[in-house]
């Protein structure tokens, strides 16, 4: 059981321009929407997991407070639980499919939840996918043939001696698998 929460009042100011994509593994997201939204969040990506009864509401609320919701889902939840949040006329606007269990940096992707990647690319040609958990230069290719287009990485990143070099791994292989669409 995580207990670490961490809110920074003034981020969107101190780092003008950028997305802050607040993914927030907590039993009640709903807590959370009006101090992120504070905070200055620009997305707000709740579990589906914990959200069964009032993700209606969640994504009212997320959108007033002026962010972009999202939904996450852990690697042993069926993708089709995540279908009637983007089918919904007040629907998701991304869903992160986590590619390793939540809760912290350094772990091993885990190839076998491509499947829900590419279901959903089927399914959803123009959503935002995202995954998060082991992403790097080994693993980026499978994660972008299958799909994924918003790309969640630590360790390849902050362990490079070049993260900007990374980072540019990471940004055209989405990019090569999205022109062989
Ligand atoms: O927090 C996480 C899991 O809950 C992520 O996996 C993490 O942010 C990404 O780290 P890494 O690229 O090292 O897997």
């Amino acid at each position: 059981m995580l207990k670490v929460l961490t809110m920074c009042p003034g981020l969107d100011e101190m780092i003008p321009g950028a997305y802050l994509d607040c993914h927030l593994m907590v039993t009640n997201p709903i807590d959370y929407v009006e101090p992120l939204a504070t905070a200055g969040a620009s997305g707000f990506t709740f579990h589906v997991e914990v959200s069964k009864d009032n993700w209606q509401e969640l994504i009212q609320r997320i959108k007033l407070g002026g962010m972009r919701p999202g939904v996450a889902l852990k690697p042993g939840t069926p993708i089709e639980e995540v279908y009637p949040l983007v089918e919904d006329e007040n629907h998701v606007e991304m869903v992160l499919v986590m590619t390793v269990e939540p809760g912290f940096g350094g772990q091993k992707f885990m190839p076998e939840t491509m499947d829900k990647v590419q279901a959903l690319r089927k399914k959803f040609p123009s959503l935002d996918i995202e995954v998060d958990g082991g992403l790097g230069a080994s693993t980026i290719d499978m994660a972008a043939a299958a799909g994924a287009n918003c790309i969640v990485a630590g360790s390849s990143v902050f362990g490079a001696a070049d993260p900007q070099q990374m980072i540019s791994v990471l940004r055209k292989s989405v990019e090569r698998a999205q022109q062989s669409c």
